[in-house]
């Protein structure tokens, strides 16, 4: 469904479970601050108001969206015990191919890190034409991409504690 269709911030059609027991990495690109902070805020903020405690988010920042790779590599190799990890940025299309680069790049490259280290890696990446269409997902009349990701985490997180209890 295309965003235009719904809004990334509204979850009443869908059940959150607690994200209490969980532990989350969040990595932030600094490229485009304005709206990966707005992104940032959204997804720290959606995480405690769904339980989270605030001493089990590690966020951490990196230059752009392209090395979130290395940065949820990081965070999953040296913080123990992590449930997921949240990456946030936002990529916006300029005068070159590099936008198509950047984009298919770090898809990639979370989804690599997510199967090697066998744990969710949240993408929370904008991936937009224009400045407004990243405003109108960072809190804007489309809602917060990072509250979708900061939500999408912690079902992720919940989904895999299902199959350790199984154990
Ligand atoms: N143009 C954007 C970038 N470009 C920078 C890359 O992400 C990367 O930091 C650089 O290629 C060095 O490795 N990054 C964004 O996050 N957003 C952009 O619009
Ligand atoms: C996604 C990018 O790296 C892009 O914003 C850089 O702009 P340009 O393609 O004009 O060099």
């Amino acid at each position: 469904m295309a965003t235009q269709l719904k809004n990334l911030s509204d979850f009443s059609d869908t059940e959150v479970p607690s994200a209490a027991p969980y532990r989350y990495g969040i990595v932030t690109a600094e490229w485009n601050t304005q709206i990966t902070n707005a992104l940032f805020e959204g997804a720290y903020q959606s995480l405690i108001n769904h339980g989270a405690l605030a001493d089990n988010i590690f966020p951490y920042a990196v230059p752009g969206s392209y090395e979130l790779i290395s940065g949820a590599d990081l965070l999953l190799r040296n913080i123990v015990n992590l449930d997921a990890v949240i990456c946030l940025g936002c990529v916006i299309q300029g005068e070159t191919r590099h936008f198509d680069f950047i984009c298919n790049a770090v898809a990639n490259g979370l989804s690599n890190v997510s199967i090697k280290h066998n744990k969710p890696v949240i993408f929370g990446v904008l991936t937009v034409d224009n400045l407004q269409q990243a405003i109108d997902r960072s809190g804007g009349k489309h809602g917060n991409k990072g509250d979708e990701a900061a939500v999408t985490a912690i079902k992720m997180a919940d989904m895999a504690a299902s199959f350790r209890n199984l154990i």
